[in-house]
């Protein structure tokens, strides 16, 4: 009984974004409402309206508030959870994230072992509240001449991040959405580069030591096993170790990179010789041209960037990750 009185005295934050899942989070929020009012919580929520707006809503309520943890719930999908984390920014010791599924990848709830259905994972949330959570890395980015971006999946530069900058401008990912067919933007984009993509050098500082990758493909920087919607591009990743978890895809043949992409999918990857692994604390990322860069799959801008963790963990309603 007294847990349940102290939920209600508990504010909880909302951030719902209506368009994630391609409108699936609305749906769900309308369930979760019920539930709220059911249950007599205490709580704000706040619709995001446009790209970008997330980031906002988060640092006005974090600045709002002088509590010690603030605790925000997003319902939504990966880049939504991403806005919110760059608006928490370096308030993210003060802040406290819970998550209910609402995207079309969600590949953080993957990593960070939340429930995958709404119901269950709003149930979970509210278990959870009284409770201390557990805290994460939160990766922390430099791009130059720009502020600086946060990410809790993975950044990263290249290959990947060309396709993902361009299925999400595409309008066909909407659609296919619809059918839960938006995972095959990416793989028709993915077929549409892979014979024209231009490979570069990438040179990177690992913790201060120097690397030279001629014939690069990509460069992901990893906090959890998961990016793209379920392939486990870092497998061994874990968000608690202090550290990133660095691949390296180059000198591979076009077809051979096809090879590659399957077997992500069961982290297979790292079996072949053009795949290299690191784990570290401070990357520096330079190409001889400069190519995409992505934070937890949103375009950011162009390399060259430095990725560290960020000295301020963040809290999540979470048993797992
Ligand atoms: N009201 C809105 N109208 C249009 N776009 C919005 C709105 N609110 C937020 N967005 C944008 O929607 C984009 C997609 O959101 P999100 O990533 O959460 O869902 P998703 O792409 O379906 O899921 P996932 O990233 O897990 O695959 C984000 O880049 C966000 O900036």
């Amino acid at each position: 009984m007294r847990g349940i009185e102290n939920i209600k005295m508990t504010k909880l934050y909302f951030i719902v974004n209506p368009k994630a899942g391609n409108g699936k989070a609305k749906l769900i929020w309308s369930s979760v409402e019920k539930q709220l009012a059911q249950q007599e919580i205490n709580y704000e929520r706040y619709f995001t309206e446009r790209s970008g707006h997330g980031k906002i809503i988060a640092k006005q309520i974090m600045e709002s508030n002088d509590k010690n943890k603030v605790t925000i719930i997003i319902v939504g999908g990966d880049g939504t959870i991403n806005e919110v984390i760059n608006g928490i920014g370096n308030h993210s010791s003060k802040a406290r994230i819970g998550v209910i599924p609402g995207g079309s990848g969600n590949d953080f709830t993957r990593g960070y072992g939340i429930p995958r259905n709404p119901e269950m994972a709003l149930a979970f949330l509210l278990s959870e509240v009284n409770n201390v959570s557990p805290t994460f890395d939160l990766g922390k980015i430099d791009l130059e001449g720009d502020r600086e971006h946060f990410f809790i999946n993975s950044t990263g530069a290249g290959f990947d991040a060309l396709i993902s900058y361009e299925a999400n401008q595409s309008k066909w990912k909407g659609l296919m959405n619809r059918f839960s067919l938006g995972q095959l933007v990416y793989v028709i984009i993915l077929l549409k580069h892979l014979f024209s993509y231009k490979c570069t050098t990438i040179e990177l500082t690992i913790d201060g030591k120097k690397y030279t990758f001629p014939d690069t493909w990509f460069v992901t920087v990893s906090n959890q096993p998961f990016y793209g919607g379920g392939m486990k591009i870092s497998p061994h990743a874990t968000t608690k170790d202090g550290k990133l978890n660095i691949t390296i895809v180059h000198q591979l043949s076009r077809l051979k990179l096809l090879l590659v992409f399957l077997s992500v999918f069961w982290g297979k990857h790292l079996m072949f010789k053009e795949v290299n692994t690191f784990l570290a604390q401070k990357i520096s990322i330079y190409s001889t041209e400069p190519i995409y860069v992505h934070s937890d799959g949103e375009h950011i801008g162009l390399t060259p960037l430095q990725v560290t963790v960020h000295h301020e963990p963040i809290s999540i309603l979470t048993r797992g990750g």
